[in-house]
C-alpha cells in the first residue's frame, strides 16, 4: 500500500508524496537536475553528497539500473524526488528499479511531486534545504542549514593503482567518478587515486607525471586550510582540475569562488571555448562558480565560458601545464563533446611530466 511522505522546506512549505525507496528520514540541500537520462550516474555521482536531488524530466527509471553505469560504489545524494518512477523498467541491462535501488542503500525519496513546480521554487529562493519524513509534525522543530564536511565522506580511505603503460597520472579523490579514472586508463595512463587529504609530500613521493583534482561535493572553501601546501606542487606538475578541482586550483592562486543562483546540473549545458569559438555541449553539476573578477590575469586565461549565464567554465595556465574545467569532459552522463580535454592534459603528462624524472 503507498505510504504517504513529506517533503518539509526551509522557505515553510510542506509538499506531499508518496514515499518510495529506503524508510530512513533524510535531510540537505534541494537541487534540480534537468537531465532526460542518466539518473543512474546521477544516484553515484559522489558531488551530490548532502543533497536531495529533484529531477525535472517526468519520468525516471524507465530503462532501469545495471551493473555498468555506477559512477561510485553506492549512492552519495541523500534523497530524490520524482515525478513518476518506473517500475517495469525496459532494458537488456536493466538489473534493478529505481525504487530497489534505493531501498538497497538506505535512500529515501518521494514520488509523485510535481518536480517541475519545485524546480521553480528552488529557482526563487536560491538556497532552499528540506527534510524527507513520514512525519509532518517534524516541521515544527526543524532547523534547515548546509550540509558540512562531505568531502572526508565520499574520498577514499586508502590509495587504489591501476596499471597501465602510459604516464602515471595521480588523481586527487575529492569523490571522484569512476569515468574520469576511466577516461585516463582508456588513454593508457598508469592512475593512483589517492585519499583527499594526502599530504602533498607523499604524493610527489609517488613520481607523479600529472595530477588530477577531481569532482566532490560541497562548497570549495571548507578545504581552504588544504591548498597552500599544494601551491608548489601543482606548479611543478601538469594538473588537471575538474569542477570541485578546478575551484581548488582557482582557489589555491588566490581568486575567489561563490554560490550560483541555483546551479548548473544536467547533460546540455553549453559552454564556449574561447580559443576556437566552438560550442561544446556539456554534461554539469554545479553549485559554486569562480568569480571572474578574481581570477589572477597575470596567471591565468580564461579558457571557456558558459553560453547561458557567460559564468567561467574553463581556466588554463599561461606559462605553466595547468588546465582546469568547471564541466565533466567525462561526460557519463552526457555528451563527450569535450573528451578532448583529456588528450591534452594526457599530452602534457607524456611531454611535460615525464621529463621531470629523465
Ligand atoms: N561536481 C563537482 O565537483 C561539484 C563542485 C562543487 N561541490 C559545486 O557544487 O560547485
Amino acid at each position: 500500500m503507498a505510504v504517504k511522505g513529506y517533503l518539509v522546506l526551509s522557505t515553510g512549505d510542506v509538499i506531499e508524496g508518496t514515499w518510495i525507496g529506503a524508510t530512513a528520514e533524510a535531510e540537505g540541500e534541494l537541487v534540480f537536475n534537468t537531465g532526460m537520462t542518466g539518473y543512474q550516474e546521477v544516484l553515484t555521482d559522489p558531488s551530490y553528497a548532502g543533497q536531495i536531488v529533484t529531477f525535472t524530466y517526468p519520468l525516471i527509471g524507465n530503462y532501469g539500473f545495471n551493473a555498468q553505469d555506477d559512477e561510485s560504489a553506492r549512492p552519495a545524494l541523500a534523497g530524490v524526488l520524482v515525478q513518476t518512477p518506473c517500475d517495469a523498467p525496459s532494458h537488456f541491462r536493466a538489473a534493478e528499479t529505481l525504487h530497489e535501488r534505493l531501498a538497497r542503500f538506505g535512500i529515501p525519496g518521494l514520488c509523485g511531486v510535481d518536480t517541475r513546480a519545485l524546480t521553480r521554487l528552488i529557482r526563487r529562493h536560491r538556497a532552499v534545504f528540506g527534510m524527507l519524513t513520514r512525519d509532518p509534525a517534524r516541521a515544527k522543530d526543524w532547523r534547515p542549514g548546509p550540509v558540512r564536511g562531505t568531502v572526508a565522506r565520499v574520498s577514499r580511505k586508502a590509495p587504489t593503482t591501476w596499471a597501465g603503460d602510459g604516464p602515471h597520472v595521480v588523481v586527487l579523490d575529492f569523490g571522484v567518478k569512476a569515468s574520469i579514472i576511466e577516461a585516463l586508463r582508456a588513454r593508457g595512463c598508469r592512475v593512483t587515486a589517492v585519499p583527499y587529504d594526502t599530504p602533498p609530500e607523499e604524493v610527489l613521493a609517488l613520481r607523479p607525471d600529472g595530477l588530477l583534482f577531481s569532482n566532490g561535493p560541497g562548497d570549495p572553501k571548507e578545504l581552504l586550510p588544504l591548498l597552500p601546501a599544494w601551491r608548489p606542487v601543482v606548479e611543478r606538475i601538469p594538473t588537471m582540475g575538474i569542477c570541485l578541482g578546478h575551484q581548488l586550483i582557482a582557489l589555491m592562486f588566490g581568486a575567489d569562488t561563490e554560490r550560483l543562483p541555483y546551479g548548473h546540473r544536467g547533460n546540455n549545458h553549453p559552454v564556449k571555448e574561447l580559443a576556437t569559438g566552438r560550442v561544446w555541449i556539456t554534461a554539469q553539476n554545479h553549485g559554486y562558480v569562480v568569480r571572474e573578477e578574481s581570477v589572477p590575469r597575470g596567471e591565468f586565461v580564461i579558457s571557456h565560458r558558459n553560453v547561458n549565464d557567460g559564468s567561467v567554465e574553463g581556466l588554463v595556465h599561461r606559462r605553466l601545464p595547468i588546465l582546469t574545467v568547471q564541466f565533466h569532459p567525462e561526460a557519463h552522463p552526457g555528451p563527450a563533446d569535450s573528451s578532448v580535454l583529456f588528450d591534452r592534459f594526457v599530452e602534457l603528462c607524456q611531454t611535460v611530466g615525464a621529463k621531470r624524472y629523465a
